[in-house]
């Protein structure tokens, strides 16, 4: 595609998107918008709504309501013309063919494919070649489908749960390959369930619960929009009640004389507990994990905006 047309716009826009099914608010008024360059991990939840999400980008379905577009093209006309690559949960392989004839097929579909050895090579799977689709195990079916999602050489690539049936050893592979794609400034939306992935690979992370967006930043964002740090020391027994009304404090549990203290301004809390609570020793302070972010973002009641 032409340069001007990425500098121009949007990557991804998502407007008031909402789909659903049934009574069930699938996808429930998103708003997103990813630019050009940007590696952006989709984190929620089973039943969060990224598939959904990922099903409208590609056009595979259609929204009830609010619109998508990419690179300011309908989803239909974008996948048509080879901007977007795919890998979806669970797509089939054909299982007489070879790992070169099925991605072959696909770069058939194309008008300006990357030559088929190179996809192979970049996704991992060159000497995989000739193996039989029915020869091949679940991560090395997974590197065939990311192999067909990059044949198109495409401006965006989604993948949705990517790493899902890899040993750690693949998914560092997979990474691996990825990062290459991604230096030259191509654009990635993934969905997955591993935070350490969104953690290490992702420029930004996009949270969803029950089909909404309840957090979009850098990690370093999000991990601070679930508030604070966590402050760790050992204390005498009987400072439970001072720690309790320790300035920021929101939440502690004390077990076997170590402290935990959950706080929402780690200085503030830990000069009042050296005052408080001289004999405190063995002081640590940490931030709070993505981990533990997702967890207080997509359990609790209302939605953080
Ligand atoms: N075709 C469908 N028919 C009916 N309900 C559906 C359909 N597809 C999705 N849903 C429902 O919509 C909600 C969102 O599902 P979706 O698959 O988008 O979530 P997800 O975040 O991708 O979950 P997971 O992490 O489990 O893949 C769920 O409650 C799901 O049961």
């Amino acid at each position: 595609m032409r340069e001007q047309d990425i500098i121009a716009g949007a990557a991804v826009r998502l407007s008031g998107l909402r789909k659903h099914y049934g009574d069930v608010h699938a996808v429930d008024g998103v708003d997103l918008t990813i630019a050009p360059g940007e590696v952006v991990a989709l984190l929620g939840p089973n039943g969060a709504g990224k598939s959904t999400t990922v099903d409208m980008i590609l056009g595979l379905s259609v929204p009830d309501s609010g619109s998508v577009t990419v690179f300011g093209r309908e989803p239909g006309d974008a996948v048509g013309d080879g901007m977007i690559g795919a890998m979806l949960q669970g797509g089939a392989l054909v299982e007489d063919l070879t790992v070169a004839e099925t991605v072959g097929m696909v770069a058939a579909l194309h008008r300006e494919p990357m030559p088929v050895p190179e996809a192979l090579r970049r996704a991992g799977i060159g000497d995989l070649a000739n193996r039989r689709s029915t020869k091949l195990s679940g991560g090395q079916k997974q590197r065939v489908r990311f192999a067909v999602a990059l044949v198109s050489d495409p401006d965006l690539l989604i993948l949705d749960e990517p790493t899902a049936a890899m040993d750690v050893g693949t998914r560092r592979e997979f990474w691996k390959s990825m990062y290459e794609y991604t230096n030259s400034g191509r654009t990635v939306l993934f969905a997955t369930h591993y935070l350490e992935e969104a953690e290490e690979f992702a420029d930004r992370v996009v949270l969803m619960r029950s089909g909404r967006i309840v957090a979009d930043g850098s990690v370093a964002q999000v991990r601070a929009l679930a508030g604070g740090r966590t402050i760790r020391a050992v204390v005498p027994a009987a400072a439970e009640p001072v720690i309790a009304a320790l300035p920021a404090v929101t939440g502690f549990e004390l077990r076997a004389g170590r402290v935990a203290i959950s706080s929402s301004d780690s200085d503030a809390t830990l000069r009042a507990l050296l005052t408080h609570v001289p004999g405190a020793h063995d002081i640590e302070i940490s931030a709070v994990g993505l981990e533990g972010a997702f967890l207080s973002l997509t359990t609790g009641e209302e939605a953080v905006r």
